[in-house]
């Protein structure tokens, strides 16, 4: 279980993020929705210790939720453009023992042999995928990883998590577009402004792209009504 209770995140003395109580069950896959500038990368860079809180905590069973609990796949991942792949994935710690890169890289379809700079924005993300797989850790973050992943690595993707769920992993994967995460997850939390503003479980997620809808309607509204 990840418990986050009371915390705030705040830049330039404005407050992004605010989380007075969210309880993430363990051993699930949890979807964060929200749209642009909601905060789902604040949430996990919070969460993996690259930004500082102002005030809150984040307990993962029973303690702190320290940074080698988790894998974090960021938005953008930096590359030494010179490295191979598979020189680029020796640089990371290979501490699961379930982990079979040639499995993996013959789904993904990942020449790991040539240099990174050849690669395709989706070939960098599957590579940064890859370095995390190969870590065993209880909890898993995803920060937008279906960006760039052609349709064949998405499914691939899905299933992955899938695998996650089943060696009992903590996974919490984000998006800003609905459609994947409804294949994945056991629950999906919205992030409206900062804020998590409502838990759906599997049942209730076709009320998802309503919720978001009638908020973003609205949004468009005023601001098209200021427009013209
Ligand atoms: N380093 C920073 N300095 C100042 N403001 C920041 C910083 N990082 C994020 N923000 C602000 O915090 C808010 C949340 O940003 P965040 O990147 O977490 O959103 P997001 O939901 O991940 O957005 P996107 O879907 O566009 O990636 C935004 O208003 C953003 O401008």
């Amino acid at each position: 279980m990840l418990a986050i209770k009371d915390l705030q995140v705040s830049f330039s003395g404005r407050a992004v993020l605010q989380v007075t109580d969210l309880k993430l069950a363990g051993g699930k896959v949890h979807g964060i929705i929200g749209l642009n500038g909601a905060g789902k990368s604040t949430f996990f860079n919070v969460l993996s210790e690259v930004v500082n809180a102002e005030k809150g905590e984040i307990i993962h069973d029973g303690k702190p939720l320290k940074y080698p609990d988790i894998a974090y796949l960021e938005t953008s991942n930096f590359f030494y453009a010179s490295l191979t792949g598979r020189e680029y994935l020796n640089i990371f710690p290979k501490t699961n023992p379930d982990f079979k890169l040639h499995v993996f890289r013959d789904i993904l379809q990942l020449p790991l042999d040539q240099l990174i700079e050849t690669y395709s924005t989706g070939m960098k993300k599957k590579l940064a995928l890859l370095a995390i797989l190969q870590q065993n850790k209880p909890v898993y973050m995803l920060d937008e990883p279906f960006n760039g992943l052609d349709l064949e690595s998405n499914r691939a993707l899905e299933m992955i998590m899938d695998l996650l769920r089943k060696k009992g992993k903590t996974v919490l994967v984000s998006a800003h577009i609905l459609e994947p995460l409804l294949h994945t997850c056991d629950q999906i939390h919205l992030l409206q402004n900062g804020r998590f503003i409502q838990t759906f479980e599997e049942a209730a997620f076709p009320e998802i792209r309503e919720k978001l809808f009638a908020q973003l309607n609205q949004d468009l509204q005023n601001k098209l009504g200021q427009a013209f």
